[in-house]
């Protein structure tokens, strides 16, 4: 996505904050414009609280000068604005492609409401195109990767499972101190079915499938900014 299509998301999506919100604050490069869009509005007197979604951000937001809490200190919050690696129609999600998923799914599921940030390359008909990140435990990895093999043959879904490296070859560690892997499936027709099998696998921290969690995405294109809401 350009930078102008993530920015155009991010301004966008200003529109949805308002004075007093506790925000969830996504993690990847078009959460990173929106904070960067949120910022001189917060300089300006919006008054908001955000509880960022990884180190990453928390960093972006302390730098920027975004107010910041824990989850711990507000367990609820109104609104987070996340991106997303994939969207469909229903408005479920493949995040993780940054690696905050545990944390992003925590967030989401402690806020009244989601919304996604994207360009419309991300929109397709079913998810699994994106390779699907789950964070793993490191005891018994190897374990833990049969089991999600296994699980995925019984439910008809196939493809390379690869263990996350770094882009100077060490291993991807979560915020979390977990691993990463990304499972290339190429097609997940049952995303909710396979969200809630996975995470019965004890080795799988959690998994980056998002579904019912988003009640609109601010999609950027070329033509301009559309609002997606989920289909029934
Ligand atoms: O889920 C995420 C991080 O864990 C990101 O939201 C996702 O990877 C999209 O990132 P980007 O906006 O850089 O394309």
């Amino acid at each position: 996505m350009s930078e102008d299509l993530k920015r155009e998301a991010g301004k966008a999506a200003l529109s949805f904050v308002k004075p007093g919100m506790r925000l969830g604050i996504g993690t990847g490069s078009t959460a990173e414009a929106f904070i960067r869009e949120l910022a001189p509005k917060v300089k300006a007197g919006l008054e908001i609280i955000g509880v960022p979604t990884s180190e990453r951000t928390r960093a972006l937001c302390e730098e920027l000068s975004v107010p910041l809490t824990t989850l711990e200190e507000t367990p609820q919050l109104d609104l987070t604005i996340d991106g997303a690696d994939e969207l469909d129609g229903r408005l479920n999600l493949i995040k993780g492609g940054g690696g905050a998923l545990l944390r992003e799914k925590i967030v989401a599921q402690a806020s009244k409401s989601m919304i996604v940030i994207a360009d419309q390359s991300k929109v397709v008909e079913v998810l699994g195109a994106y390779p699907l990140p789950i964070e793993v435990n490191r005891f018994g990895l190897t374990a833990t990767r049969n089991a999600i093999d296994a699980l995925a043959s019984s439910l008809n879904l196939s493809g390379e499972i690869t263990l996350r490296e770094t882009d100077a070859g060490k291993l991807f560690e979560t915020d979390g101190g977990h691993l990463i892997v990304d499972a290339s499936f190429g097609r997940i027709p049952q995303p909710q079915a396979l969200a809630v099998a996975l995470n019965t696998i004890a080795g799988v921290v959690e998994n980056g499938l998002f579904c019912a969690l988003a009640d609109k995405a601010i999609i950027a294109a070329a033509s301009g900014v559309q609002i997606m809401e989920p289909m029934k």
